[in-house]
């Protein structure tokens, strides 16, 4: 799937990663993603990562449903309708098992705002989705698909294990998950194809900022980034 080869040359999805290939690369051999990949990375590093991704799932859940209010098919409005209420399972699911795991407590995770990297991600993704037409806002959501899917795949492919992180891995490297992220890709490239010329312009953009945000995701849990002020 890395190389995009999987689709039709002229499809939206084979041109955004090609396009994002460097940024793609530069998120895979990230220091957090290696640190997570060879077992070694801080526990306090993963706790400022999950309690930000709990965070992060409940806009993304939010997003996802309002994309799937603008769905232009009953397909469509099932399909995001469903990935809106997994976004939240998940999240559920970290609070769960990883909060306890890992020593978060729910007083911890209730007193730490959203850091700024993920105040503006999750504000991007909802603002995009409401004022954007579904193309654009599928777009936007496809990266925190397709890079997990891709980074679980080639963190599994050299983990050390067994590793502290084993649980994270194997949900994104999960055939579950990839499935899903087949179908929101096979989806974008469909709403992609009766876009408008301006439209489709907007989906790279938003494609593009959604890449840059994922790269900066990780790396303000790597420097534990917090408000400056
Ligand atoms: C920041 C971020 N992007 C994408 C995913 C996967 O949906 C996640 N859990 N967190």
């Amino acid at each position: 799937m890395s190389d995009g080869s999987t689709f039709s040359a002229h499809s939206f999805s084979a041109h955004a990663w090609g396009r994002n290939l460097p940024t793609y690369e530069a998120i895979r051999t990230m220091p957090f993603n290696d640190a997570l990949a060879a077992g070694t990375l801080s526990p306090e590093q993963f706790r400022h990562y999950m309690i930000q991704d709990a965070h992060y799932l409940i806009a993304f859940g939010r997003a996802l449903a309002i994309a799937a209010g603008k769905a232009d098919d009953p397909d469509g409005l099932v399909q995001f309708a469903e990935a809106a209420k997994v976004a939240v399972v998940v999240e559920r699911s970290l609070h769960a098992d990883f909060f306890e795991s890992f020593g978060v407590s729910g007083d911890e995770f209730a007193r730490t705002p959203m850091s700024p990297v993920c105040h503006h991600y999750s504000s991007f993704l909802i603002a995009t989705a409401h004022a954007e037409p579904y193309p654009v806002a599928l777009a936007a959501l496809l990266p925190c698909f397709w890079i997990y899917a891709e980074i679980g795949r080639d963190i599994l492919g050299r983990a050390v294990r067994p590793n502290p992180y084993d649980a994270w891995i194997d949900t994104y490297a999960g055939e579950e998950f990839h499935e899903a992220v087949r179908a929101v890709i096979a989806t974008t490239d469909r709403a992609a194809a009766a876009a408008s010329p301006g439209e489709l312009t907007r989906m790279h953009a938003a494609y593009r900022h959604a890449t840059q945000l994922e790269w900066m995701f990780w790396d303000s849990a790597w420097r534990l980034a917090d408000w400056p002020v």
